[in-house]
């Protein structure tokens, strides 16, 4: 569906992505994890198609639908925009709204004004709009943020049934590794560059992932354990190099 060949992007001449290579399968659902700053968003911004690589290329079928939801959206409070008129723009004609929205357990929002609600209210609203567009690739971006645990468990199966009801692919971004795992087909650590892409199976079994996944909040954003055949500063550059794995 999305393949990726040898991307690389920079931003003030720092070196955000190197080489990124990968093949998004149709759908494939797939997790991109790794460190704060390890470039995800940007990743997922270039495969939406909303920035542009420096080098490299990415192929994608130009008719692709692709349903986004970003990391963040501000709403401008001095601005009223109801709920209901926010998914009009998705979905004009409000042929699936309603069951997308009870769904998300959003259903009692419409009338809301977009800029007063929760953390996790907004996000679900941002799924929804990506669902009405009835997209053949949805790229979420760390789309669970600030919703509850139980929120959380019940929105990714959603998210891995979206698979059959909308045939399409899923590229997310996630922290909650322990939570997507029994959902996602492959996960790719990032790091600047791709540290090593597998089956979660061969993670979740590893003694050292269980170790971190079981340990606090803070130690989830580690990135997860693998066989690292290399070293990153604070930065993320590598400091001893002997050859990527991939797992
Ligand atoms: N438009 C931009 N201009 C300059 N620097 C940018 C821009 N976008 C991202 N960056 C930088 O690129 C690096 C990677 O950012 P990115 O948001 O892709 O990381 P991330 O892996 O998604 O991080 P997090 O887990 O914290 O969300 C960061 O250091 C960020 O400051």
């Amino acid at each position: 569906m999305i393949t990726l060949t040898d991307v690389c992007k920079s931003y003030d001449g720092r070196t955000i992505l190197d080489r990124i290579n990968f093949t998004l399968g149709e759908r494939e659902i797939c997790t991109l994890i790794g460190p704060n700053g390890a470039g995800k968003s940007t990743l997922v911004k270039l495969i939406a198609g909303l920035e542009l690589p420096d080098a490299g290329t990415i192929q994608r079928d130009p008719r692709l639908r692709i349903g986004y939801v970003p990391q963040k959206l501000r709403m401008e409070a001095s601005m009223p925009l109801k709920v209901s008129r926010f998914l009009s723009l998705a979905d004009p004609l409000k042929v699936n709204r309603a069951s997308v929205l009870e769904q998300l357990g959003i259903l009692h929002i419409g009338n809301s004004q977009m800029h007063s609600l929760s953390g996790g209210e907004l996000q679900r609203v941002l799924l929804a709009r990506a669902i009405l567009r009835k997209p053949q690739l949805l790229v979420l971006d760390e789309p669970l943020q600030g919703v509850d645990v139980a929120g959380q468990v019940t929105l990714y199966r959603l998210i891995a049934s979206l698979r059959t009801q909308l045939n399409c692919a899923v590229l997310m971004v996630s922290h909650d590794l322990h939570l997507v795992m029994a959902q996602t087909d492959s996960v790719i650590c990032l790091n600047q560059h791709v540290c090593c892409h597998g089956k979660p199976e061969s993670v979740s079994r590893h003694p050292e992932y269980l170790r971190l996944f079981g340990r606090s909040v803070a130690d989830d954003l580690a990135v997860y354990t693998h066989h690292h055949d290399h070293q990153h500063n604070l930065h993320g550059d590598v400091v001893s190099s002997c050859g990527h794995h991939h797992d």
